[in-house]
């Protein structure tokens, strides 16, 4: 089957001062569809890098990034982003910074309206549609973030560090709403994370685990763990095995690479 994202011998080098830079090196990965994968590593190792591309934010130096089998060539409504910081209009409520997307692309306004709307409920801020986001705490605007890019109903969300400014509580509720939404929706999601138990948690089947200098697929490591991804889950032997696994990935790469 192919697959909804594939990156091919991507290389991307930044020329700096006096020298060339390679912040990825030759990776190769396929994204299947409706997989929700989970990329950890190092801080420098290059995934906001290849989520970008993935996004169409950026190109590769060398190789190629295909979504469907076709080259990305710029950002699409095919494909959300969300960023850890929450890029809301201040200005506008709730419900207009998630329509906004929908305003771009033209989409009428009964249409807009009802998307929107249905967008809001699903990530939980139903009462919260007429709220300016400096009313919002900080999980509440990154709910909002959510529901913006989740009303285009894209195929494809790239989520970088989305949860990451947020308190533990809300991090552990904002990914059970997700893993629900993903399961009604299926959509295909590339996840970056640096919470190794967020990775394990997330992953559908995977969780890929990259090394820096130069940024490269250092580990995948497979995720067979049943759903729902309840509190039973996230705190058994199994849970706990590729937790470690993927930890001893992360933390002690040079030794998994001697290993190797
Ligand atoms: N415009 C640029 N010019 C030069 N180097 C860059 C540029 N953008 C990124 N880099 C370098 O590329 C490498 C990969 O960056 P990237 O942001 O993808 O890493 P990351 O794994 O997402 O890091 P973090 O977890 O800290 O967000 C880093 O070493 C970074 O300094």
């Amino acid at each position: 089957m192919t697959p909804k994202i594939s990156f091919r011998d991507v290389v991307k080098t930044y020329e700096l001062k006096d020298t060339t830079f390679t912040a990825l090196d030759h990776v190769s990965l396929d994204v299947a569809d409706r997989e929700f994968l989970t990329v950890v590593g190092p801080s420098g190792c290059g995934k906001s890098t290849l989520l970008s591309m993935a996004a169409g934010l950026l190109e590769p130096s060398a190789g190629q990034v295909l979504v469907d089998d076709a080259p990305v060539t710029g950002p699409g409504p095919d494909r959300g982003v969300i960023f850890q910081q929450y890029a809301l209009f201040p200005w506008l409520t709730v419900r207009h910074n998630v329509e906004f997307g929908l305003r771009i692309a033209s989409t009428p306004a009964p249409e807009r309206r009802e998307r929107a709307e249905r967008a809001i409920e699903l990530v939980g801020l139903g009462d919260f549609a007429d709220a300016l986001p400096k009313t919002l705490s900080g999980g509440m605007k990154q709910r909002c973030a959510i529901a913006r890019a989740y009303a285009v109903n894209p195929q494809v969300m790239l989520m970088d560090e989305p949860f990451g400014a947020l308190d533990a509580l809300t991090r552990v509720q904002l990914q059970d709403q997700l893993l629900t939404t993903w399961s009604q929706e299926q959509r295909t999601v590339m996840f970056i994370t640096h919470d190794v138990d967020e990775a394990v948690c997330l992953a559908s089947r995977r969780v890929v685990v990259m090394a820096a200098r130069p940024g490269r697929v250092h580990a995948v490591i497979d995720v067979d763990l049943p759903y729902p991804r309840t509190e039973d889950v996230r705190l058994s032997p199994e849970f706990t095995r590729i937790r470690n696994e993927v930890w001893h990935a992360v933390y002690h790469q040079n030794l998994t690479t001697t290993a190797a």
